[in-house]
């Protein structure tokens, strides 16, 4: 890469026109998409992204926008939704599952709407008693509707009130109102029943003849019919009680309000209208008579009938609009939480369990709150694929450098995979710098460690680190014989205090700073492919555990000066213990090398490239199987 020309940005020419990035919307679906996949402000009917500006604007926006939205809701167009879910003659919801759920979903006081029709009853056996003629077929009839209406009643109702009824009729209760045919079928039972026995009424009042002459002159209601248009008042509650059971549509109460209608007309004009041209006759003075009663009264039927077709299908409407926007209140909900979930899922994705809890936790905290924790004993480990960066290359035959980018991944991904082992539960992943992958141990706030614990009590996350750091290696050697390359890994280790925070309000990143860090990264950077590096005082640690070491030498280290560093062996008895040597001792005898940083990197460097040699062989020869495009 030669020759690229630079320029300083020296000042701006154009200024920066806001509006072009303001977006119009004309449908509900060009706005859901864009709410859906941007975080947006609302301002006069056009959208405009919300600005960072540490989050100060954002949030105002967002009130703004909750403000907005709660205003929306209360002037929400029940017409329009109705409109636009439901057909217009039957208003049944267009789709068939939302239509299936309407109807089925059972209102826990829904059988309470068939209260009417038992009181219309009651209301009407006092009639019965005081105004109408008492003969043996409509006290029968009335009788018998009445028992057979409440005890059906109390049957179908006593599920609403748990606590007051015995188990057994909870349970039959349950089993009538279980399925919606078994309720639409004791709804129109009941007012058919209620609308039988009125109608059977009036046959007390049949009077023999075609003329007025033998009008029964008896002042006894008991004996005489006095006031047979009573049967169309009642026949007015008959419809009021027709109109109300919630569990039938309100096509279907029409149908109901018809029959009812028809039959009073029916005995209105054929059966009682003798007895109705009687009680004309004994209010002669009555303006309002002047149409024969037997006409006003069925006329009088047929109004209210269409009063109530009109009420029901309003009331159903108004049902309807409630049912949807509680379905999609609820939807709406369930989404909410389900995005909740999965954020809540990704923060501890990306932060350490107990630093997710601290923001997950505090919802007051403000943005701009800096989290930070410092720790006296933690393990930092750099790992380091040193021939990566020669293996990246943007061509054609690795599809621009995306099967490079594959292949990392799925290297990294096996690191992490390694992190989900029980055992390695306290190593914390910080990050990863372009193929440098960098852990963390015993970084656990709740960790309590005494200065007088021994080491093995105290560094135990310290050998973990380690052992992590061998199952790394074994990790890359499996994918290395999967895709036949050649990758190894330059690793370093040191202990000591460090400083942990989140840095960021959007897109947070957990990071650990301090010296500590530097020189695990120093140890890394002047390691040796294949090696894992450490300082004297963490070789020290590590013997007391078990690993062995191979003195390696003097590194010079920047801000550190001379430190001698080690080479790890292994585990056991696997290769010779050294003691380890915390200051430069450059005349020691068993130093192995002395190295300034330069050199070494000049030296890993030069290893790296004859790797990098032969994996450039490779791939050439062989690619990475089923990553590069043959
Ligand atoms: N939190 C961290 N994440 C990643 N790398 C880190 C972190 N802290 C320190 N390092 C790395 O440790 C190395 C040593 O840092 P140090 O401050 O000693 O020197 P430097 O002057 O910053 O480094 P350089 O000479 O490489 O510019 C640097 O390469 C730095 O990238």
């Amino acid at each position: 890469m030669a020759g690229i020309k630079t320029f300083f940005i020296v000042r701006t020419i154009v200024p920066y026109n806001a509006q072009s990035d303001v977006k119009d919307f004309n449908s509900d679906k060009d706005l859901e998409d864009f709410f859906e996949d941007k975080e947006v402000s609302f301002e006069n009917g056009v959208i405009t992204p919300v600005e960072d500006n540490g989050g100060r604007t954002g949030r105002k926006d967002s009130e703004d926008f909750k403000q907005r939205l709660r205003k929306d809701l209360m002037n929400r167009d029940g017409h329009r939704d109705l409109v636009k879910h439901t057909s217009f003659v039957t208003r049944s919801f267009k789709d068939k599952q939302r239509e299936y759920n309407y109807t089925h979903n059972t209102e826990s006081f829904s059988s309470i709407s068939l209260i009417g029709c038992p009181l219309v009853i009651i209301l009407t056996s006092i009639a019965q008693a005081f105004i109408l003629p008492n003969d043996s077929t409509s006290i029968m009839s009335v009788g018998i509707s009445s028992w057979f209406l409440i005890i059906i009643t109390l049957f179908t109702i006593a599920e609403a009130f748990p606590n007051i009824f015995p188990e057994q009729l909870l349970y039959i209760s349950k089993i009538m109102n279980y399925s919606v045919i078994m309720r639409r079928l004791l709804a129109v039972v009941f007012i058919l029943v209620i609308n039988f026995a009125n109608f059977v009424d009036m046959t007390s009042c049949i009077v023999v003849g075609s003329n007025t002459s033998n009008c029964s002159t008896s002042d006894d209601p008991g004996e005489a019919c006095l006031y047979p248009s009573y049967f169309s008042h009642m026949a007015v509650l008959v419809l009021i009680a027709a109109a109300l059971p919630f569990q039938l549509s309100h096509i279907m109460k029409a149908a109901l309000l018809f029959i009812i209608v028809d039959t009073h007309t029916f005995g209105n004009l054929y059966l009682i209208r003798k007895a109705l041209d009687c009680e004309d006759l004994s209010f002669p003075a009555d303006p309002a008579r002047i149409t024969p009663g037997k006409y006003t009264v069925s006329v009088m039927l047929g109004m209210i009938c269409i009063g109530l077709m009109v009420l029901m299908r309003h009331m159903e409407c108004a049902s309807r609009v409630l049912f949807l926007w509680k379905t999609e209140a609820e939807e709406q909900r369930e989404r909410a939480s389900d995005m909740g979930r999965r954020n809540e899922a990704l923060v501890y994705n990306i932060l350490p369990p107990h630093v997710a809890v601290h923001f997950l936790g505090s919802r007051k905290r403000q943005h701009e709150e800096l989290y930070s924790q410092s720790y006296a004993e933690v393990g930092v480990l750099f790992a380091s694929m040193p021939n990566f960066s020669d293996f990246y290359s943007e061509e054609t035959v690795n599809n621009q450098g995306l099967e490079c980018l594959r292949f990392l991944n799925e290297v990294i991904s096996d690191f992490d995979a390694l992190l989900e082992l029980p055992k390695f539960q306290d190593i914390i992943k910080i990050k990863t710098i372009g193929s440098t992958y960098m852990a963390a141990s015993g970084l656990n706030p709740t960790r309590v460690v005494k200065p007088d614990d021994p080491t093995e009590v105290r560094w135990a996350h310290l050998a973990l680190l380690v052992d992590f750091a061998l199952e790394l290696k074994k990790a890359l050697q499996s994918i290395n014989e999967q895709s036949f390359n050649h990758f190894v890994l330059k690793m370093g280790i040191n202990h000591g205090p460090i400083t942990a925070g989140v840095i960021g309000a959007r897109k947070p990143h957990y990071d650990i700073w301090g010296n500590t860090v530097n020189v695990a990264s120093r140890m890394e950077s002047t390691g040796k492919a294949g090696c894992i590096q450490v300082t004297a005082e963490t070789c020290e640690i590590l013997q007391s555990f078990g690993y062995t070491f191979e003195q390696r030498g003097l590194v010079a280290v920047k801000g550190k000066g001379q430190l001698m560093t080690y080479y790890l062996i292994g585990k056991g008895g696997g290769g010779g213990v050294f003691t380890p040597q915390a200051s430069p001792q450059p005349g020691g005898e068993r130093i192995m090398e002395t190295v300034k940083e330069e050199e070494e990197e000049e030296e890993a460097q030069a290893a790296a490239d004859s790797d990098q040699t032969a994996l450039l062989n490779n791939v050439s020869i062989k690619p990475i199987s089923g990553l590069v495009d043959a």
